[in-house]
């Protein structure tokens, strides 16, 4: 690891780095910087929450002179919340240098983004539909972009948008530098990389497992049915200081933020059926922690950073390993430690082996948790926060009072009374959830087209060369071993193939259906369970 310094970055950028608190870059960024400040082309592969959106924020950052008045950088992201989350760090990594910067998405009003376009933004960050737009409306001028990034290709081609990057791309002069990030490798992002950039380097942080060694893992055996009560003792017994809770349909998510606050937890969801508003209300209140617990589709699974996330937990099993990955890489980010739970149902047990055998992972059977340690959980959370309070020694006013009591009662029982007060009783009321069909093991075919959803040696998977042990016998879900060394880490099945010719419907029915829950199993299901107002949108 170097420090920043080293890169020979302008004093500017180099202040808004340490201002942020980054002493040290990640691998991905030693190895990225160098490359993308000499102006180079690039491929870049590496784990969940390493700091791939610093990786090319800086060097653009550093590269663009503030002198200039033209868009001269376009970033694209798969969602919206990934365009304001790649924006803000943009923001303040370019605060003293001046270098000015523009989410573009969908859903916000168009009036206002011409309005803020007026302000000659040098870098724009957005989703490829609302750019479109803007482009056909001659509001947003691409003649003198000289860097383009794609972050998160391959979930913007799993989402449609292969015809919209092409346009877009096709728009912007051949004289540039062009990033692309992408988790996976798949036929339909090595085309792109060759029809659009030149000459990349490939840059891969390769990892001795695919998701971040910070973060523990664990499942659940729980019946749809008992999903519920066993997601309201592991809160409880857990207490997690942010935690983000992945649902398979919008219904679910409807229902289980419903449901959770009903039980007196504060939480709220987010899918693509709510208005931007909602979504960016709920974003902000996550992230401010006036909520707790966010409850989302997969729209949520990619790029989110929300410093605090200390759980994830999958209620639904996600379809696609891929998705597991990226679900699981919302907590444990930039070094931190996090906790990822997963719920399993009986007959879900061989797909969750197929995502250990593919993220070669062991994940740890944990029992459901009981009456007993959801109480106990809660009240450990109570104790800890009065004992904040006694070190900080915030409670003078209060004494009066203490002192009145413990001369009329003995103290053991004021304190446990105070306790049970504090901690409070959850409601008990009954919640009924719509039933979801459990996913089914997609089998491993070795055809043509499982090769392409490999998690390639860049990125995922390649030469791991199973080191650690993959006893996985930690009873703990801390524990860290590479799981076996198995076989290849393609992975399976039948996603993805056809998904580049999926073509999202124009204008205003933009909704990118279909993504996420069910993708890839879509062909699986001849008579699909869910409307299509189930997906989840853009
Ligand atoms: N060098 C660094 N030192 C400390 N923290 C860092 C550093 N670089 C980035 N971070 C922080 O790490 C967190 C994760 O970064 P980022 O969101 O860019 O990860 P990512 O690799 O894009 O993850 P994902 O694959 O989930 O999109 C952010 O909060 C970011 O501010
Ligand atoms: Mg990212």
């Amino acid at each position: 690891m170097k420090t920043f310094a080293e890169f020979g970055l302008d004093a500017k950028v180099l202040q808004a780095i340490t201002e942020l608190g980054f002493e040290e870059s990640t691998a991905i960024q030693d190895k990225a910087i160098p490359i993308a400040l000499a102006g180079s082309d690039l491929i870049g592969q590496a784990q969940t929450g390493t700091g791939k959106t610093a990786a090319f924020g800086i060097p653009l950052i550093n590269n663009i002179p503030t002198s200039e008045d033209r868009i001269v950088a376009l970033i694209m992201t798969p969602t919206r919340e990934l365009a304001i989350q790649v924006a803000e760090e943009i923001g303040k990594l370019s605060r003293f240098k001046g270098i000015r910067s523009l989410p573009i998405y969908g859903g916000q009003e168009i009036g206002r983004q011409i309005r803020a376009l007026k302000k000659r933004p040098q870098i724009i960050i957005g989703t490829p539909g609302r750019l479109l737009d803007h482009i056909n409306r001659k509001t947003i001028k691409l003649d003198d972009v000289q860097h383009v990034v794609l972050d998160e290709a391959d979930e913007m081609l799993d989402m449609g948008f292969m015809e919209d990057i092409t346009s877009i791309l096709s728009l912007v002069p051949e004289q540039r530098q062009t990033m692309l990030f992408s988790a996976t490798m798949p036929p339909n992002i090595q085309r792109l990389a060759q029809q659009f950039l030149k000459n990349p380097e490939h840059v891969s942080v390769i990892p001795k497992q695919v998701t971040a060694p910070t973060i523990a893992q664990a499942y659940i055996e729980v019946h749809e049915r008992q999903k519920f009560d066993a997601l309201s003792r592991l809160l409880d017994m857990e207490s997690p200081e942010l935690a983000i809770i992945f649902g398979r349909t919008k219904r679910r998510v409807d229902e289980l933020s419903e449901a959770l606050q009903k039980r007196g937890y504060s939480a709220d969801g987010l899918h693509g059926d709510l208005s931007q508003n909602q979504r960016d209300n709920v974003m902000r209140k996550f992230r401010d922690g006036s909520i707790d617990v966010l409850v989302a589709t997969d729209v949520a699974a990619r790029g989110l950073d929300v410093s605090g996330v200390t759980h994830v937990i999958n209620f639904d099993l996600p379809q696609d390993p891929e998705s597991y990955v990226h679900r699981i890489g919302r907590t444990g980010r930039a070094g931190k430690e996090g906790t990822a739970w997963s719920f399993v149902t009986p007959r879900e047990t061989d797909h969750l082996h197929f995502i250990e055998k593919v993220t070669r992972q062991r994940i740890n059977k944990k029992p459901v948790p009981s009456i007993a340690e959801a109480i106990e959980g809660k009240q450990r959370i109570t104790a800890e926060r009065i004992i904040e309070i006694v070190q900080t020694d915030s409670f003078q006013e209060y004494k009066g009072i203490a002192i009145q009591l413990l001369e009329q009662y003995d103290s053991v029982n004021v304190l446990a009374s105070a306790i049970k007060l504090i901690t409070g009783e959850k409601k008990d009321v009954s919640i009924e959830l719509t039933p979801e069909d459990p996913i089914r093991a997609k089998k491993r075919r070795p055809d043509v087209r499982s090769s392409g959803r490999r998690f390639t040696g860049s990125g995922y998977g390649g030469n791991r060369g199973g080191s650690g042990g993959g006893s996985g016998s930690g009873s703990a879900p801390r524990g860290r071993s590479g799981y076996g060394s198995g076989s290849g880490s393609s992975y399976g099945g039948n996603r993805g193939g056809s998904r580049d010719g999926y073509k999202p419907r124009g204008e205003s029915g933009r909704s990118y259906e279909n993504r996420g829950e069910n993708r890839g199993g879509g062909d699986r299901r001849p008579t699909p369970k869910f409307s299509s107002d189930d997906f989840v949108n853009q």
